[in-house]
């Protein structure tokens, strides 16, 4: 992880895969309704049946590259926000370099806050352990049975998360439904717990029955006020 190649001056000549960078409002998590700029990083390590960014992997190319230093000009220069989601794909694929960036965008001064939208199968550890700034959140998607992932996830990271952190459990059906409540029992964590609705098979109205019935009384209902605003497949939003 970020060691001698991510020190400030070198590191800020890194080059990562790149598809999109633009600003609006944060859909989900804590943050939703902030000005919030996303950096969507290309790649990723998993194929989840109902994802919604098939375009930020492969056979979709990267669209571009960009140096960490390009990265940070950007933020700091085209936009206003002051909250920035680092997403993907899967922001965390590239080890040191992917530290570097969530570094480099931490140290923007105007910033107040970078969550990182994690999808559960990549270690935590060792970028809790590098990443030197208060402003660096994590927000863990897990996985569950209807995504076609489930047995990628690394339970260790539950233990790993803090109170400022988030866990979303994306939820398209009453057996993944039962797994998230499931998994909550098993792996105790101090991050909030979402529970988002899968558009297309879980209406959330269904959903918040569950939720009540179910006396899960510290979880909070994630809808994705981007999807509400605008057309569900448009990008860039
Ligand atoms: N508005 C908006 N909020 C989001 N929160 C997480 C997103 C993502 O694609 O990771 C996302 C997104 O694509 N748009
Ligand atoms: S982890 Fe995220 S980007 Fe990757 S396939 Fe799943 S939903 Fe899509
Ligand atoms: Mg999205």
């Amino acid at each position: 992880m970020p060691d001698k190649d991510t020190a400030p001056t070198e590191g800020r000549s890194i080059r990562l895969p790149m598809v999109e960078i633009f600003e609006t409002v944060e859909g989900e998590g804590t943050r939703a309704g902030f000005p919030t700029v996303f950096v969507r990083l290309f790649g990723c390590n998993l194929r989840c049946v109902w994802c919604d960014t098939k375009y930020s992997y492969p056979p979709a190319e990267a669209e571009f590259t960009m140096t960490i230093e390009d990265i940070v000009s950007q933020v700091e220069l085209q936009y206003k926000a002051e909250h920035i989601c680092m997403t993907g794909g899967e922001p965390l694929l590239y080890g040191s370099r992917s530290a570097a960036l969530l570094q480099a965008l931490c140290d923007i001064e105007r910033i107040k806050d970078v969550h990182v939208e994690t999808n559960g199968a990549i270690d935590l550890a060792p970028f809790l352990r590098d990443i030197h700034s208060s402003k660096a959140r994590y927000i863990m998607d897990y996985k569950l049975p209807d995504s076609g992932e489930n047995f990628a996830m690394l339970h260790d990271n539950f233990a790993l998360l803090r109170e400022q952190d988030e866990v979303k459990f994306v939820i398209a059906t009453d057996r993944d439904f039962d797994a998230a409540v499931q998994t909550l029992k098993d792996y105790p964590t101090a991050a909030l717990a979402l529970f988002s609705p899968v558009w297309e098979s879980m209406p959330p109205a269904k959903l918040v029955e569950k939720m009540l019935a179910s006396g899960l009384t510290g979880v909070k209902l994630n809808l994705q006020l981007h999807k509400i605003i605008w057309d569900p497949a448009k990008r860039g939003v």
